[in-house]
């Protein structure tokens, strides 16, 4: 039952983006991608069909082993079309090295070591890890990027994505931080 009803949705899915003429269909587990879909920026509906956002499709995903042939660093063009599906990181070049960025303030020392540890959990399920700094005792700063290809891959943004999902909002300092969750 359960299959044949997944069938009639994703045919239904194709069939409401190839009137749109999206190329292709990406049916993620709880909602419709069609890429080039002109979704309402507002709802994210189509035809009143509740749409993932591009952020939420990428803190979905599963990053690859680092050390999978072919891996290679995507251009800052590249990087910078993906920049939209992780609010509030900014797209650096450290030395010819590009990273993802992103700093809060954390309302004391322990809840900075905290948030690292919430980080932290995220970076072992996905076996691809972030450079953590804690400074001046409540500034935390995370870089990403991966090294084993020296640069950016889709592995960062999805860790990104992912940061971005957590709960950590009672560990940051209320004045001083934009807010943690990503609107997308
Ligand atoms: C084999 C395994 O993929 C590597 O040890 C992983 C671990 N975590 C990693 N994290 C990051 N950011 N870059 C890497 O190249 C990397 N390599």
């Amino acid at each position: 039952m359960i299959r044949t009803l997944q069938i009639s949705f994703t045919s239904l899915s194709q069939t409401l983006c190839r009137n749109n003429g999206s190329s292709n269909t990406h049916v993620a587990g709880t909602g419709v991608m069609c890429s080039n879909l002109a979704v309402s920026a507002k709802t994210n509906t189509h035809y009143g069909i509740k749409t993932l956002s591009s952020a939420a499709v990428l803190s979905t995903k599963k990053c690859v082993p680092c050390n999978t042939k072919d891996l290679r660093p995507m251009t800052e063009e590249a990087a910078n079309q993906l920049m939209p599906q992780v609010s509030g990181w900014d797209l650096v070049n450290d030395g010819g090295t590009l990273k993802l960025h992103r700093s809060w303030k954390v309302k004391t020392f322990t809840k900075g070591l905290e948030f690292f540890q919430e980080v932290a959990s995220v970076a072992e399920a996905e076996g691809h890890h972030p450079d953590l700094h804690l400074v001046g005792w409540n500034n935390v700063k995370i870089d990403i990027w991966t090294h084993s290809v020296g640069g950016l891959t889709e592995n960062d943004f999805i860790l990104a994505a992912k940061v971005n999902g957590l709960d950590v909002q009672d560990l940051l300092s209320k004045k001083l931080s934009k807010p943690a969750q990503s609107s997308g």
